[in-house]
């Protein structure tokens, strides 16, 4: 324990020397980001960071650098770091595309993702991210996703009758964030690792699933301790680093611990037993939860067939794993949530959407190649998509200064978008665009959007995502009515947006009215 103590005593030396340096550094020194226009610091540790991560303020920092600034502009970091927060198209080409190995995550990012989550897409970097892309890209192809779309329907089929369970005594509140969040967790795992997480009806939780949803608030508590991992894990091996952790008397370092642990076991078991399944043949493979048409199962098969360059070890695919759930969950199911919101809100909206999907289902469930061509459906996506995305910024960094890349002023640009930007009208998707958004070359990988961002690092899962919204849009909206609850909706501003019912409460909710339409 002595030990231990010690450790700690030296890492807060080593901290406060760092701050006064970055701090000295930071007055001294001229940087080439002195003469952009910016907003002015609201404090002198925090910067603008204070305002900019607020879940409320954060919403009128970025409204105010869209409409008050040119499309680059300064922004104050901590302890007088000055931070580029970028929309305008050429410097988000540069910044995401044609330079993207000079701006990259910063280390105390990737460091952490990589002991939480192994070395999955999100914690490497350069030549050894290209490799992974380049076995995964065609893993995500729109002819396995056609193929997975039975998979999405029989799930999304227990959704609707959870709800109808809940709903048949007459109109009441269910929390549609919640069972957005279940289906989510539930498709990814059924569709991603061929996993079942939640049968959608006990409630008996997942420890796997339950960790991936405790890991973002549990990262927040270690947040001070993870600026020294990228240091920390320049000496040592990470066995010894385990041994430290062990001993740390911090009940966040522990739950960290427990969660990690629990995700790289589970991520283990599945993939062994896919891969004994594999080698067992055609019959073992039918017998899984994916039946062979998962992600993890389409990269394993892959990966066998692939050159001895391009193969990636086992270590590499199990990375994944984690990887893909905790990438697809929040995300999907806080666009699933706000697209629901919206649709409550905008009744004659739901109305046309709901036209088009009984229509074109006759009673079945309507097949992929129809569903991903339905224009009104289509259009609603597409324009929450680009008015609320779920992940509002990205964030890289040269050698010295940081970049905002802003997903949200890009998708509201009134210079790209037209003086309506600001408004939710998915008609706008039904006609031609204004030739301002084919001439701005917006770098996204969707739609001219940077909702999936673009470039090497851009969204693998974006058609998976769009799958997974459409299928439960038409199930849902076939089955039942949404209407406003009497309590106000507030979306919350973090790496995923989120609602709450009203502006103080910090409990992730959204009660919604459900009414049942159509007797199954
Ligand atoms: C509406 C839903 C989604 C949105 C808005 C979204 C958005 C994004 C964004 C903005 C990034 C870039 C993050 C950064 O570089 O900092 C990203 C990366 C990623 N997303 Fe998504 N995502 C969604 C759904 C999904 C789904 C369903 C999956 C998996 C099936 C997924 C898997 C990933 C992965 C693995 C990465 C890392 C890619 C890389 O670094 O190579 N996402 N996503």
């Amino acid at each position: 324990m002595t030990l231990v103590y010690r450790l700690i005593e030296v890492l807060a030396i080593c901290a406060v020397t760092y701050v006064s340096w970055r701090v000295l550094r930071n007055i001294i020194l001229k940087s080439p980001l002195d003469n952009i226009p910016g907003p002015s610091a609201t404090s002198f540790w925090k910067g603008n960071y204070g305002e900019l991560f607020h879940r409320h303020t954060g919403w009128d920092l970025h409204a105010k650098v869209g409409q008050n600034y040119n499309s680059v502009v300064k922004l104050h970091g901590l302890f007088g770091d000055k931070v580029l927060y970028v929309f305008d198209p050429k410097a988000l080409q540069s910044v995401i595309v044609k330079d993207q190995y000079v701006y990259e995550e910063a280390p105390s990012v990737i460091s952490l993702r990589m002991l939480v989550f192994g070395p999955g897409l999100l914690s490497t970097l350069g030549d050894w991210h290209r490799k992974q892309r380049k076995l995964l890209n065609p893993v995500f192809s729109i002819n396995h996703m056609r193929h997975m779309t039975p998979i999405f329907y029989r799930v999304t089929h227990s959704l609707r009758d959870a709800i109808t369970a809940q709903v048949k005594g007459g109109p009441v509140e269910v929390d549609i964030l919640s069972w957005m969040g279940r289906t989510a967790l539930e498709l990814i795992g059924q569709g991603g690792l061929g996993y079942s997480f939640d049968d959608l009806v006990s409630n008996t939780p997942d420890e796997f699933g339950e960790s991936i949803k405790a890991l973002v608030p549990t990262i927040f508590s270690v947040s001070t301790l993870r600026q020294f991992l990228p240091f920390g894990m320049k000496f040592g091996t990470p066995d010894i680093w385990r041994r430290i952790l062990e001993y740390t008397p911090l009940q966040s370092v522990q739950k960290l611990k427990y969660i990690t642990d629990t995700m790289h076991q589970r991520s283990k078991d599945i993939f062994y037993a896919k891969k004994a399944a594999l080698e067992a043949g055609e019959d073992a493979v039918l017998q899984q939860v994916g039946e062979g048409k998962d992600i993890m199962s389409i990269l394993l098969k892959a990966n066998m067939t692939a050159s001895a360059d391009d193969r990636l070890p086992e270590s590499e695919l199990i990375g994944q794993m984690s990887t893909l759930v905790f990438a697809a969950m929040d995300t999907t199911s806080n666009a699933l949530s706000h697209i629901i919101h919206l649709l409550a809100e905008h009744q004659d909206a739901q109305e046309k959407v709901r036209a088009e999907i009984i229509e074109a289902s006759d009673g079945q469930d309507i097949p992929y190649d129809q569903l991903v061509e339905l224009p009104y459906l289509d259009a609603v996506c597409r324009e929450t998509l680009r008015l609320y995305p779920p992940v509002t910024t990205v964030f890289r960094r040269s050698q010295r200064d940081g970049r905002h890349g802003g997903i949200l002023e890009s998708n509201r640009n009134k210079a790209i978008w037209g003086e309506d930007a600001l408004e939710w009208k998915p008609e706008r998707w039904l006609s031609p665009l204004p030739g301002t958004i084919a001439e701005a070359r917006i770098p996204g990988v969707y739609s001219n959007l940077m909702t999936f961002i673009g470039g090497g690092r851009s969204c693998i899962g974006f058609k998976f995502s769009q799958l997974e919204m459409k299928v439960v849009l038409t199930i849902l909206l076939g089955s039942f009515k949404f209407s406003l609850p009497k309590q106000e909706i507030v979306w919350n501003l973090a790496g995923v947006k989120y609602p709450t019912v009203g502006r103080a409460s910090t409990k992730p909710s959204m009660p919604i009215v459900v009414e049942r339409i159509r007797k199954e």
